[in-house]
């Protein structure tokens, strides 16, 4: 049999007596192994490759399984890497990528339009406990409405809110009761760290942040894992900001909750062709990149809790700029 073939190894002939006394001492062990093998069972290791064998079927259909179970959760479909992992405290993380030629067919401004072009993720900007203060803003607007799908948003500058299958202008729909619901705290905090995040940007791509503008749309997310109901609740598409929303320039995502703790799925993702770069919300976090197809990108679908973000985005063009919301 093959496994005693192999453990016999050939000893050279006339050696010396040391060499022979080894070789008997050898050959006694030898013989033992050869003796219990034979008259104990011959066909103990047919039974044991048949029982390896089964068990290494049963081995691979459960990893097959499992990569079925896993591929239809929404798994990404290519390799993935992590940019930012949701554990990790970044202090900032840039990762720069040649532009598209998105930004040749727009008017460009020398000193703000892309000529550096990348993605930056970092835990330094805004505190945890500013996440928190701003997701209650969030929180309740949001509760003044809410899509019957799984993709909500509240835009603090154009009054929209997703409400049913349609959206509401929450100013109009509640006139001067908005006092009571949001103060001028609130509108601060929204200033507060939409300057934050345009000095982040504008250091990141070495620009002067006064070249920036806040631009349309700017709005907080809240995704959960309903079904969606209409096209505004399927955020999973890939898409280029710039593409969706024309004036963006720069991009910034501020995540207020916190992956695998308030919710599954939801990870955003940079697509690109060998590996694609996942970004793993963490409550504080800002993701910002250059909005053209040099990111393309998108977000898994969430499939349990909630997921709330906001978008910021800016714009290189004084006449697509808009004034931070404020209360009145
Ligand atoms: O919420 C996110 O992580 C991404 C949202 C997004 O891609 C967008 O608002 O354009
Ligand atoms: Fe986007």
């Amino acid at each position: 049999m093959a496994p005693q073939r192999r453990g016999v190894p050939k000893a050279p002939e006339g050696s010396g007596t040391a060499q022979r006394r080894r070789r008997n001492r050898c050959g006694w062990v030898i013989a033992l192994v050869f003796s219990v093998l034979s008259t104990k069972s011959v066909r103990a290791p047919r039974e044991m490759w048949r029982k390896w064998l089964r068990t290494a079927v049963l081995g691979a259909c459960a990893a097959l399984a499992a990569l079925l179970l896993w591929c239809s959760l929404g798994g990404d479909d290519g390799v993935t890497e992590v940019l930012a992992h949701r554990g990790e405290v970044l202090l900032g993380r840039f990762i720069e990528v040649p532009c598209s030629e998105d930004y040749d067919s727009h008017r460009r401004f020398e000193g703000c339009s892309p000529r550096k072009c990348g993605r930056g993720v970092t835990d330094a900007v805004i505190t945890r406990d500013e996440a928190q203060r701003i997701r209650s803003v969030a929180e309740k607007g949001l509760s003044l409405g809410g899509s019957d799908g799984g993709a909500s948003i509240l835009d603090l500058h154009s009054g929209a809110l997703s409400v049913g299958r349609h959206f509401v202008n929450l100013y109009r729909y509640f006139g001067d009761k908005i006092q009571n619901i949001f103060s001028e705290e609130d509108f601060q905090l929204y200033r507060d760290v939409r300057q934050k995040v345009q000095h982040a940007i504008a250091q990141a791509f070495g620009i002067s942040a006064s070249s920036l503008y806040l631009t349309k749309p700017t709005f907080f997310s809240r995704i959960n894992s309903t079904e969606a109901r209409t096209a505004h609740d399927e955020y999973w598409h890939a898409h280029v900001d710039k593409v969706t929303y024309g004036s963006f320039d720069y991009t910034s995502l501020l995540y207020l909750s916190d992956y695998l703790d308030d919710f599954g799925g939801g990870r955003f993702v940079f697509i690109e062709e060998g590996a694609n770069k996942t970004v793993e919300p963490r409550a504080g976090r800002v993701s910002f990149f250059t909005s053209g197809s040099e990111n393309l990108h998108r977000v898994e679908k969430v499939h349990w809790g909630t997921r709330y973000a906001i978008t910021i985005a800016f714009t290189c063009n004084p006449d697509h700029g808009i004034a931070d919301p404020v209360f009145t």
